[in-house]
């Protein structure tokens, strides 16, 4: 039995009498202010390209009580105790069962904005008390409102499809006790993303083969020959693949690893292989783990589901089926009209169940380890998502301590301070109904609160940087490479000289001197080896086996017989390894310029704060409305156009030089950098007038 001074079940009545006098003074609430939308409208309507929205969501939710809940709820503690906010846990006090009716412990005050209420109950000499805290966000759920209306009040009206589709990087994170139904609402989310995913993906692919078709008519989309137009359009234009981890205690484990052959522990579960979590030398993290490639809705919906069923789920005292382990599903797509562009990720968290002390009092050694696990990496998520909340407010630089534990490696691409791909956070904060579980309530929508942030600065790719090959352009890289492929082949004529010169001093001759500037032909075919597009980046994220390998590939005819495989591979090992070795080089500067700028540098410098003349987080001037690369800005984000524009720039080049050579003869090839402005200018009303017909450009902003 409880002390006399504990909050009991007793007590009961009276809460319920408070909350009733509590609930008589409130205005109505507040409803959703949007009606609802469906994916469907908000493509056609094109708002997914005009309404940029926030960069962190933030949405509360409730569940109705489950049945018979209310009673099992006094079953699970018989001492009182205090939390960490002081406030007093009911205790069954075992004679009032006939009491024990559901008590609402949340109240959505509002809609939209959301606003919940925490009743708080609690204990003083003249008895119990009622408090009544009030927690923002951007949106709140109450008990009634189904899955399709989360759904699309959240996933849809923030557009987190069409930002992955654009390359962007979109996260949703299920926060919240054990038992108050994360899993329900991911699940829910899950599939309903997949049956939107492809229909977004069809919608938006059609707009940008429209794009390009404008842009350039006679070149097949994505820059290729027909073949591969006709690839990307029987297949679509984007391409998805996906991961599965588990984060059980410090362990990554990968869900789609087959568990055929593998053994099982003391509750049958098969023992996965740990996954290790690292950074690559790109500074990505990207664990080596099974990766399927999915071709439509069904083939997802399935993959996920199989996937689930292996989660580790375990009783609880709060949950017959509670999850033990952050669950994270990492879709990657790839968009083949630009394969050397950042991929866009949709990244889906159901986060393990938070537990505190007296919950988990029941576990065993193993399980209670478990617990501490999850709920330390859920300090270190919120201490992160704090950082990136306050960096979005505040002038100063904010550190954000991502890589001190393996959930915030694993969302490396949400918290990553350099990263200047556009990136939205929705986190769902699920409470639970009851007035027992108030003051864990208290503690998640505390935690889940500060999370809302203003909109986010407009970003860009990162500010070109001699010495940080991440930041280079395609010229750029093809410069770099072409320099490196000089070098060795320089290297190997000076060697092969020294040798024939040694030969004719034994036979008494000398050889005339080696005109080190004569030039020498290089072991790949460069423009072979990065096509249009292609940067210093892409070839930072090749392990240097494939590198080598695409040197294979590109090997020069030209180059000579000596100039064998094992040259060639010899070579693209040296050339990779210095790349390597100055990206390394630029990265741990540039993070310890970061820790050192600390507070003092203004975010703006960090983030680019470019006026909407020119592209975003560059100098190049915003391209004219009307003009073909218009079409590709209004379209694609910031970095993709850039590769857009480029490899446009590229086709350009050769239709300029074929027109020029029709017209002035081969001579003018040579003297195409000189040809006079004039002639290229006509040249390109001409192109302009084949595109646009006569009168020349005339398209209308979307
Ligand atoms: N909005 C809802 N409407 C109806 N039932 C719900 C709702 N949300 C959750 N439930 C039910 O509540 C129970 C607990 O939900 P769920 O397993 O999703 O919780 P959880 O937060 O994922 O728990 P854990 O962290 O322990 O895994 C389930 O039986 C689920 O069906």
């Amino acid at each position: 039995m409880a002390s006399s001074a504990a909050l009991t079940t007793t007590h009961l009545p009276r809460l319920r009498q408070e909350l009733e006098e509590w609930r008589a003074k409130q205005p109505s609430s507040q409803p959703f202010s949007k009606p609802l939308e469906t994916i469907q409208t908000r493509l056609d309507e094109h708002k997914y390209k005009t309404e940029r929205g926030k960069d962190v969501i933030v949405a509360f939710r409730t569940r109705p009580p489950l049945e018979h809940e209310a009673e099992q709820k006094f079953n699970i503690s018989t001492e009182g105790s205090k939390n960490a906010q002081g406030v007093a846990d009911l205790v069954d006090d075992g004679e009032s069962k006939q009491e024990l009716e559901f008590c609402s412990g949340v109240s959505v005050t509002s809609a939209d904005p959301g606003v919940f209420v925490a009743h708080v109950p609690g204990m003083k000499w003249s008895g119990p008390t009622l408090t009544h805290k009030k927690f923002d966000s951007d949106i709140a759920f109450g008990p009634n409102v189904p899955n399709d209306e989360v759904y699309e009040r959240t996933v849809v009206a923030s557009d987190i499809i069409p930002l992955a589709l654009a390359n962007g990087t979109a996260c949703i994170l299920a926060y919240g006790q054990t038992g108050t139904g994360k899993t329900y609402t991911m699940e829910a989310l899950e599939y309903r993303i997949a049956r939107d995913l492809f229909v977004a993906a069809k919608k938006i692919g059609d707009d940008l083969l429209e794009a390009e078709r404008k842009a350039a008519p006679d070149v097949p989309a994505g820059g290729g020959d027909d073949s591969d137009e006709t690839t990307i359009k029987e297949g679509g234009v984007f391409e998805f693949s996906v991961t599965f981890l588990e984060l059980l205690g410090k362990r990554v484990v990968d869900l789609l690893e087959p568990i055929e052959g593998l053994p099982l522990d003391e509750q049958g579960n098969p023992i996965r292989k740990e996954v290790p979590v690292s950074e690559d030398k790109n500074g990505d993290v990207r664990p080596r783990v099974n990766s399927r490639t999915i071709e439509s809705a069904e083939h997802l919906r399935e993959l996920v589901s199989s996937a689930l069923s292996y989660r580790r789920v375990e009783a609880t005292t709060r949950n017959a089926t509670s999850s033990r382990s952050h669950a994270l599903l990492h879709i990657r797509i790839k968009n083949k009209l630009l394969p050397f562009a950042q991929d866009g990720q949709l990244i889906l968290v159901d986060l393990a169940g938070s537990e505190r002390y007296e919950d988990s009092k029941a576990h065993d050694k193993k399980r209670m380890l478990e617990s501490r696990e999850n709920n330390n990496s859920l300090m270190h998520l919120k201490e992160c998502v704090r950082a990136k909340a306050k960096m979005a407010q505040e002038d100063g630089f904010v550190h954000i301590p991502w890589r001190a534990n393996k959930l915030t490696m694993l969302l490396k691409p949400v918290f990553d301070v350099e990263s200047r791909q556009p990136s939205k956070t929705l986190i769902i904060a699920h409470v639970s109904p009851h007035i027992q579980d108030s003051a864990h309530s208290v503690s998640t929508l505390s935690y889940a609160s500060p999370f809302k942030t203003s909109p986010p600065k407009p970003r860009g790719p990162p500010p070109y940087n001699a010495a940080d090959p991440r930041t280079w352009d395609h010229i750029r890289t093809t410069e770099w490479l072409t320099t490196q492929f000089t070098k060795a082949a320089k290297a190997r004529r000076a060697h092969a000289y020294k040798l024939k010169a040694q030969d004719a001093a034994k036979k008494g001759k000398k050889l005339p001197s080696l005109d080190d500037d004569a030039p020498v032909e290089l072991a790949v075919d460069v423009e072979k080896l990065c096509p249009p597009g292609m940067t210093a980046r892409n070839f930072g994220g090749m392990y240097s086996i494939e590198f080598v390998q695409r040197c294979l590939e590109a090997k020069n005819p030209n180059a000579g017989k000596e100039v064998t495989t094992s040259v060639v591979k010899n070579i693209g090992g040296d050339v990779i390894a210095e790349l390597t070795y100055a990206i390394l080089v630029a990265k741990t500067k540039s993070r310890r310029e970061i820790m050192k700028s600390r507070k003092v540098v203004n975010a703006d410098e960090t983030y680019g704060d470019s006026p909407w003349n020119t592209v975003p987080g560059t100098d190049i001037p915003k391209p004219e409305v009307g003009t073909p690369d218009y079409e590709l800005f209004i379209r694609y984000t910031p970095d993709q156009y850039l590769i857009a524009a480029q490899r446009q720039r590229a086709l350009w080049d050769d239709r300029i030089t074929q027109a020029l050579i029709k017209n002035h003869g081969s001579q003018a090839q040579k003297d195409k950098n000189t040809v006079k402005f004039e002639t290229v200018m006509e040249l390109m009303d001409e192109f302009y007038e084949k595109v646009y017909g006569p009168g020349g450009a005339n398209t209308s902003e979307q």
